[in-house]
């Protein structure tokens, strides 16, 4: 049988899938640490499973229609990206952001497959979305699109066939107008979406599950090498949901979080961001959805860093927690020679190919967002548990069950990663992840 070639398999991938490099970059991520592991594993060579694991089961394209304030026409484009479905009904969040295409809804359905295998949870992998962008649009204006955009959805998901939730752009606000009008137009109470707010379906700590759980997964590195986050310092990039509660989670277990950012800036508070800081930036992001510029104004001892990511601040962890290759080699370079110990990846894909490398070679901790964000989608899990089970548990109760699960992800990423002085959690996160799908589809036949 002929062996997978890493540059030969991506040769093909990116001549099927030209001008998408964000997805390329997601593949060959995965594919460079998979092929080994496949040439080893005949059956899963036998029955093209990498092949058929890099092509989604379904892609659906759809106009959106919606009238601004004004009362002009204005038309975006949709998608949903089924990627897998062999463990489960599909999942994944949506995202609206003007620099939304098809590609970037690939590479994050195609990480959302392993993401959700990883979680131990019967969830297949997908994710969706618009080139919509909400910055500067009215409430109203959002809900129209909202309702525009759910009026084509609605016929490709289903409490058991696909449920989707938040993401960059989409928040309690957006679920909400959508959710609503999935039951307008269904006339069902199902757990359709995930992210509910509390009083209509939602679950206690989904709000904070991505955030929480990349904190607790960081714990469990640190763990391995005898160490704790109690009196370290922190880097956090980004501002919005899962920034929020990895820092807020990061004060509470003892750590400084010296910055935060936005698309504008980042702002560094030597002093570090405490709860009534932190309740500041959420109330910013939340309410106003302002600029991080505003920090400064109140609390003077910050500085703001117009246009610059924080990766120069020494610090000693870093939580990108923004957005896709928002760090680069150059930037895990001054980390390193910062003395940063840890990385952990809030967000999907922000470190670019360049920088894991980087990490690798200093064999500093490394956690890769298949794995240390996958708190978010795993309590969506538990969302749709306790919608089907018509009840909804203690903020206590699933807090504990997410500190299982990353607990319990972390030692998947161990399995599959321990090297002999380290322990790759890429490659970890990466085989783990892929098992219990390609058994899966071993099982179903050529399907
Ligand atoms: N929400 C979830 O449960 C999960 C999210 N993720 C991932 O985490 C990341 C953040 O998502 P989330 O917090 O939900 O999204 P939000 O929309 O709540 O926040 C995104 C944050 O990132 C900043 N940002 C977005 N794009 C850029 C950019 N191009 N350059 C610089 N900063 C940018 C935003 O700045 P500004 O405020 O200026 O818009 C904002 O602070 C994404 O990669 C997402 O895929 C992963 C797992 C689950
Ligand atoms: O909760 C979910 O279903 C989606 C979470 C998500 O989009 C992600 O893990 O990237």
């Amino acid at each position: 049988m002929k062996e997978l070639e890493l540059e030969s398999f991506m040769h093909g991938l990116e001549r099927r899938n030209p001008g998408q490099p964000e997805f390329h970059q997601a593949v060959r991520e995965v594919a460079d640490k998979l092929i080994p592991f496949i040439n080893k594993n005949p059956k899963y060579l036998a029955a093209s499973i990498l092949e058929r694991m890099t092509e989604p089961d379904r892609v659906i394209s759809f106009r959106v229609t919606w009238q601004d304030d004004e009362g002009n026409v204005r038309v975006n484009r949709g998608f949903r990206v089924q990627f897998n479905g062999a463990i489960g009904p599909y999942k994944g969040g949506l995202r609206f952001d003007k620099s939304v295409t098809l590609g970037t809804l690939k590479f994050l359905g195609f990480e959302q497959v392993f993401k959700n295998s990883l979680t131990t949870l019967p969830m297949g992998g997908a994710k969706g979305g618009s080139d919509f962008n909400p910055k500067g649009k009215s409430d109203n204006e959002v809900m129209r699109f909202c309702q525009a955009f759910m009026s084509e959805l609605f016929r490709h998901i289903g409490k058991d066939t696909d449920v989707p939730a938040g993401d960059i752009g989409v928040g309690a606000r957006e679920v909400s107008y959508m959710f609503g009008q999935y039951r307008r137009l269904e006339n069902q109470f199902t757990g359709v979406l995930t992210g509910k707010g509390l009083a209509f379906g939602g679950s206690n700590v989904r709000k904070e599950a991505t955030g929480y759980g990349s904190v607790y997964f960081s714990r469990e590195m640190l763990a391995t090498r005898n160490d704790s986050l109690k009196g370290k310092t922190a880097i956090v990039s980004g501002s919005g949901n899962v920034a929020q509660f990895t820092a807020e989670k990061l004060i509470q277990l003892g750590t400084k979080v010296l910055t935060m950012s936005d698309r504008s800036g980042y702002i560094h508070d030597p002093e570090g961001i405490d709860e009534s800081k932190l309740n500041f930036v959420i109330k910013l992001k939340t309410e106003s959805r302002g600029s991080l510029e505003e920090y400064v104004k109140e609390y003077p001892n910050a500085t703001f860093h117009k246009d610059e990511t924080p990766w120069g601040v020494k610090a000693d962890l870093a939580y990108p927690s923004a957005t896709q290759n928002e760090l680069d080699e150059n930037d895990a370079k001054k980390l390193i020679a910062n003395g940063c110990m840890l990385v952990c990846e809030g967000a999907n894909m922000p470190s670019t190919i360049g920088a894991i490398k980087e990490f690798e070679k200093a064999k500093i901790l490394f956690g890769p967002g298949k794995a240390a964000n996958a708190g978010g989608v795993a309590i969506s899990g538990l969302e749709m548990t306790q919608n089907s089970m018509r009840l909804q548990w203690s903020f206590e109760e699933v807090d504990e069950k997410l500190q299982m699960i990353m607990k319990k992800i972390h030692d998947k990423c161990v399995e599959y990663g321990q090297e002999e002085d380290w322990i790759d959690y890429v490659k970890g996160a990466n085989i783990g992840g892929f098992v219990k799908v390609a058994d899966a589809m071993l099982a179903y036949g050529v399907v």
